[in-house]
């Protein structure tokens, strides 16, 4: 997505298109932490005896990471969000001066909280390849942990660009909308469900194909790394309906801005 023409950024046909890419790196990143168990202690707080921090190894090494891409202008980006913003640095890079596309409250409207929440408490289980802890594998298992979650949260919060899209397609229509403060009919204004049914009829199908080694397909061996169904389930239960709350809370404010 070339962030320098916000005409072809608010194309919803390129949104999609964009999120349709998104799928691939979201499923490849499931398939690396499926190699772990759900290792627990790298989620609780405290475990370890971390100099000058307090929480969990997986939010120190995250913070961590975000303090060093922060240097490179990882969030400068309009469609990154840091889970831990209080870490993000200045860069030493020269800055782009992206054009305007999103409203200038963007960045509040961020929930990587929730999203962290949800993928500790219930994605990273469901992926995870046994219980318990590999101690000797803490630190690849939460590297995959962030490597998913800057995956999904990238994806989720690329609703405020379909939210920016539909609003402008249908300025009035929204308009009303949010000046009654309508939760529910921007809720179904915003839904497409063919949209949705498509994408998570191709999830199992990319599933199917990447989750396999190829030459055991014809085997008994079949081994799926992440079970297809388990792809389908996390988006239809998580993913979807958080990029959907993205989509209404980025609307409920967008006449604030002009
Ligand atoms: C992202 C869109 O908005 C909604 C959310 C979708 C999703 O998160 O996959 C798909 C369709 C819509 O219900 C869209 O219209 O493409």
């Amino acid at each position: 997505m070339d962030f320098m023409k916000p005409e072809t950024v608010l194309d919803l046909a390129n949104i999609r298109q964009a999120l349709q890419r998104m799928e691939d790196s979201i499923i490849f990143n499931f398939i690396e932490r499926s190699q772990f168990h759900t290792c627990p202690s790298v989620y609780k707080a405290d475990v370890f005896p971390i100099p000058n921090f307090q929480g969990s190894f997986l939010d120190w090494l995250l913070s961590q990471h975000e303090r060093i891409q922060s240097q490179v202008r990882r969030y400068e980006a309009p469609d990154q969000y840091p889970f831990f913003p209080d870490s993000v640095m200045p860069t030493f890079l020269p800055k782009i001066d992206y054009p305007p596309i999103l409203a200038n409250y963007a960045e509040a409207i961020s929930i990587n909280a929730e999203i962290k929440k949800i993928y500790t408490e219930a994605i990273a289980p469901g992926i995870s390849s046994g219980e318990g802890n590999q101690m000797e594998n803490l630190g690849s298992t939460a590297m995959a942990d962030i490597d998913s979650l800057q995956s999904l949260s990238r994806r989720i919060h690329f609703g405020m660009f379909v939210a920016e899209a539909k609003f402008r397609n249908e300025r009035e229509r929204f308009t009303k909308l949010i000046k009654e403060r309508d939760i529910k009919g921007i809720e179904d204004a915003i839904t497409n469900k063919i949209v949705e049914d498509k994408i998570l009829q191709r999830l199992l199908e990319k599933g199917k194909a990447y989750g396999i080694d190829p030459t055991l397909k014809f085997t008994e061996h079949i081994d799926s790394k992440v079970k297809p169904e388990v792809i389908v389930k996390i988006y239809k239960d998580y993913v979807i309906p958080l990029t959907k709350k993205v989509e209404v809370d980025y609307l409920l404010r967008r006449l604030d801005c002009n």
